[in-house]
């Protein structure tokens, strides 16, 4: 059975279970369960604090998980990204008061509050600066207000917190993070268990970002419109009844469906038609 760890709560955890849901695992029913069996994909689902999750896997008692490459890389865990899933995006960077310093290289001798320790100090330490960091485990921002610290270092994904705190970001992006599959580093990839999930997170993503183009052409405009429409591999192209018609059917990026219908148009397609993506095994 294979043994998948899940974020149990916060910005990851709704997310992740929807995901987990669309491939169609069986996901828990209430959120102070902590193990799901699903046995009919033959997994196992933990749902751990998505702090500790790359602690879990990279001490070999769960084969995979689902965590931010920021908790990752701040764990310093014999963990490593297999598999990014575009969802819990964020940067993670330096905010102060404004005034307090031009960049990263000033904080020598002042308190930088963070949950996330691992990432600053070995951000400063490669820096080369002599900075204290005192952990806190949230509200990170009112630090500086309470004279705790002169900087703080912290996940921004809108930047409602700092501004609502007074706070300007500081220098450039520490790291950009989403959330990703990460195994132990060096289990290798032969693990067909493994390989079949990666595939189903796989056409969940690109079910996500792609939709179905459908519409009628002349034929001699059938070049210039599979330009528009490549498809992933190429368009299937059928014989219409009214001669010198031909339908195509391509797979197109979401975000660029519209444009693409305004393009098809012009070029005289008709009938054109865009439907949405359920599953896919690329
Ligand atoms: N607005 C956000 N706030 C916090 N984390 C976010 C946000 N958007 C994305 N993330 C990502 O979510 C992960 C942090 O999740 P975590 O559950 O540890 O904190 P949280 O969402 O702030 O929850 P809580 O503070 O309630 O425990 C990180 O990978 C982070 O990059
Ligand atoms: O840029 P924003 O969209 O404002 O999001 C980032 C903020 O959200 C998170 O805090 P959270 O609400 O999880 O509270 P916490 O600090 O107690 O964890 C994070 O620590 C930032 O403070
Ligand atoms: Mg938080």
């Amino acid at each position: 059975m294979l043994r998948i760890a899940v974020p149990n709560k916060g910005s990851l955890s709704g997310p992740a279970s929807e995901m987990l849901h669309e491939a169609g695992y069986r996901q828990r029913k209430e959120s102070k369960e902590l193990v799901t069996v699903d046995p009919d994909n033959e997994v196992e689902f933990f749902y751990l604090r998505p702090k500790d999750i790359a602690i879990y896997v990279a001490s070999g008692k769960l084969d995979i998980g689902i965590t931010g490459r920021d908790l990752l890389l701040d764990s310093g865990a014999n963990a490593e990204e297999i598999l990014p899933l575009n969802f819990g995006r964020s940067t993670f960077r330096y905010a102060t008061k404004p005034g307090t310093a031009n960049g990263p290289e000033d904080f020598g001798g002042m308190t930088i509050a963070t949950s996330y320790e691992g990432i600053v100090a070995k951000h400063l330490a490669d820096l080369g600066v002599d900075a204290s960091v005192v952990h806190l485990d949230g509200a990170v921002e009112t630090a500086i207000e309470l004279g705790v610290a002169q900087v703080i270092a912290d996940v921004v994904e809108t930047g409602t917190s700092l501004r609502n705190a007074g706070l300007e970001v500081i220098g450039e992006p520490i790291l950009k993070s989403e959330a990703t599959v990460i195994r132990r580093t060096g289990a290798g990839d032969d693990d067909p268990k493994v390989a079949q999930f990666l595939r189903r997170l796989q056409g969940v993503l690109v079910a996500r970002s792609y939709v179905m183009m459908d519409y009628d052409c002349r034929a001699e405009h059938l070049e210039r419109a599979v330009a528009l429409t490549p498809g992933l591999e190429s368009p299937t192209i059928s014989p219409l009844h009214n001669e010198g018609w031909v339908a195509v059917r391509a797979m197109v990026p979401a975000k660029e469906a519209q444009r693409i219908m305004d393009d098809l148009y012009e070029l005289g397609a008709r009938a054109i038609l865009t439907t949405s993506i359920h599953a896919c095994r690329l």
